[in-house]
């Protein structure tokens, strides 16, 4: 059996992790812990799921590093600075650390294609639309989408993106992630979705992903909480490498 703890357990997506771990086999719901709880009810727990709010998640990741604990992370705000700290904590504690900006199959499977699609095309264009309660914008996925697409060209050698705007009001065009732009919507309605746009001669290719409701990430945190003490890096971005990918 697994013991998991659960960081977040009353938020959207915390409560869907207590579900998915009481029915996983093999699995076992040792502590739930939401804001003002303390963590200490984690001890129990071999493998901790962290999906709280990018504000508080640096102090969770250090504590279940500090106490040998694995942790799944969800919660996103990861940039390149926070993962550097990730691997100074990492290389005195113990335990593994992975961080998935999004568990998603169908997500992950579309961050992968963009990139191997992104060489391809004069230009490429992330838009993200989420609920209005999200904290952070761009999302985390539309981040990691715009950073794989960026490297993907850096790669190939691939020319800069044409575009002539010459006068713009702010946030026109959208936020700058590596030289790729990526615009955030937020709407009554929506759970989380992209569209990866790609332009070239005389064609647009498009690629979308729609998450309907938050069990459809359930899949890859109860993979991740299996995988996670097994991995062969003790920092592991994304579930990319536990799909063979
Ligand atoms: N990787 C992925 O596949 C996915 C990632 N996410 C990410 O997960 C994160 C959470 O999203 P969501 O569930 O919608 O957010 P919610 O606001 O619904 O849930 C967050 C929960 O964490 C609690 N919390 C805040 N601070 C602490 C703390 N210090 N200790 C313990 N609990 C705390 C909140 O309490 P309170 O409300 O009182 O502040 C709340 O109950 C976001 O960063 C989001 O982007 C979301 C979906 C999928
Ligand atoms: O806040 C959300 O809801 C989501 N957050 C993640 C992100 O920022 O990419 C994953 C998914 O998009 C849902």
């Amino acid at each position: 059996m697994i013991k998991v703890g659960v960081l977040g357990a009353r938020g959207r997506m915390g409560a869907e992790v207590c579900r998915a771990v009481r029915d996983a086999d093999g699995m076992e719901l040792a502590a739930a812990v939401d804001q003002g709880d303390g963590l200490d009810a984690l001890t129990a727990a071999e493998v901790v799921v962290d999906f709280t709010h990018p504000g508080v998640v640096m102090d969770n990741l250090q504590w279940c590093v500090k106490h040998g604990i694995h942790a799944v992370v969800g919660t996103t705000g990861f940039d390149a600075a926070r993962l550097d700290s990730v691997r100074s904590w990492l290389e005195e504690g113990t335990g593994n650390v992975l961080i998935a900006p999004n568990f998603g199959i169908g997500a992950v499977l579309m961050m992968q294609f963009a990139r191997k699609a992104a060489p391809f095309f004069e230009s490429v264009e992330v838009v993200e639309t989420h609920h209005p309660n999200k904290a952070d914008a761009p999302s985390g996925t539309a981040r990691r989408t715009a950073e794989l697409i960026a490297a993907a060209r850096a790669e190939a050698g691939a020319a800069p993106f044409p575009d002539a705007t010459s006068t713009a009001l702010d946030g026109a065009r959208g936020a700058d992630v590596e030289g790729v732009r990526v615009h955030a919507v937020r709407m009554s309605g929506a759970v989380a979705h992209q569209e990866v746009i790609l332009g070239g001669h005389g064609e647009l290719f498009t690629l979308r992903h729609d998450s309907m409701n938050r069990e459809s990430f359930m899949p890859g945190v109860v993979l991740a909480v299996r995988e996670v003490a097994g991995l062969p890096d003790r920092l592991t971005i994304g579930i990319e490498s536990l799909l063979g990918l």
